[in-house]
């Protein structure tokens, strides 16, 4: 198996300065170590460029920073392209979550067919008018939804998107913050979503099932994980910028991974909203150490354990 690791040290999306050193922490963390100790064959692509903008002004909307969110997103988009068009597994690292804008443009251009996981406390639907923040972390889902297009003011830089997404393609789990705009939107397209409390209901188990095999039921489409640090609980990831008590514990987070994994068409995961500037010492190691175990369940860790391959007892 071979993966390709793209840093996406966007921050744009959000008000909090620090998610562009989310890359780096998961790198300081081991994350390249642990991936080859998996038996991976990795590859790190480096960081994408994110152009700074002296005139990146809201236009006529409240949209904070388009135009750093653009540039960024375009880049991203191309690493993607170019890792998965290579025959890897990209993993994205953010970085906050407008991360997905290019991680997911960039994934279906190399496959249109793919369908999405997006496992996170917040929906990540709102068009630049429903939101109430204008914080394009809040966003990335609308400007990739054929559905939402009549809904989306067209802002300079992003003509390079064509919506690549359907309702149907889209399964949320974790949901437990979702702004009306959002709910009304997620019940208008019928997009499936297990919120926590689904999660309370069913249990991980048939959460992960039903997601599945609403999107995919023959079992071939290629799957984008974009999973935002903040679906896990705050207490296992204190380190980012929109944390919501109740959330996926690391067994559920774990679990979501490793069935997925084992379909063998993970072909892109973003890790998104990491942010080492809002906690402490000992925060930002709970917070890496558990985004690095979400990321290593996707790769073929198992908690049952794993042996190298043509492994003997010595
Ligand atoms: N729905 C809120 C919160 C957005 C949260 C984004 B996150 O999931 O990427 O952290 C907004 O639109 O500002
Ligand atoms: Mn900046
Ligand atoms: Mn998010
Ligand atoms: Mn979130």
């Amino acid at each position: 198996r071979k993966v390709g690791v793209v840093g996406c040290p966007v921050h744009h999306g959000q008000a909090k300065p620090g998610t562009e050193h989310g890359p780096d922490a998961l790198r300081e963390g081991g994350l390249i170590k642990k991936l080859m100790g998996l038996g991976l064959d990795v590859h790190d692509y480096g960081d994408v460029g994110t152009p700074s903008h002296e005139d990146d002004h809201h236009f006529d909307l409240p949209v904070k920073n388009p135009k750093h969110v653009a540039t960024a997103s375009e880049n991203i988009a191309a690493d993607v392209y170019n890792v998965i068009k290579s025959g890897r597994t990209c993993l994205a690292l953010g970085g906050d979550h407008s991360m997905a804008i290019g991680s997911i443009f960039g994934h279906s251009l190399a496959e249109p067919e793919h369908v999405v996981v997006w496992v996170d406390a917040h929906a990540d639907i709102n068009t630049p008018l429903t939101s109430s923040s204008g914080n394009m972390h809040g966003m990335p889902l609308s400007f990739l939804v054929k559905e939402l297009q009549p809904y989306i003011s067209k802002l300079p830089g992003f003509e390079f998107i064509k919506p690549c997404l359907s309702a149907k393609n889209i399964a949320y789990i974790g949901l437990r913050d979702v702004d009306p705009g959002e709910r009304y939107i997620i019940e208008k397209l019928g997009i499936q979503s297990f919120s926590m409390s689904e999660v309370d209901r069913h249990g991980i188990k048939d959460v992960v099932e039903k997601a599945m095999h609403y999107l995919d039921p023959e079992g071939v489409k290629p799957i984008h994980l974009s999973f935002d640090i903040d679906a896990l609980d705050p207490s296992l990831a204190p380190s980012t910028g929109t944390p919501v008590p109740g959330g996926l514990s690391i067994r559920e987070g774990n679990y979501i991974c490793e069935e997925l994994a084992a379909t063998g068409r993970l072909t892109c995961v973003d890790i998104a909203e990491v942010n080492p500037s809002l906690g402490n010492e000992r925060d930002n190691l709970i917070t890496v150490n558990s985004a690095l175990s979400i990321i290593t369940h996707c790769f073929g860790g198992r908690r049952q354990g794993t042996y190298p391959k043509n492994y003997q007892i010595p």
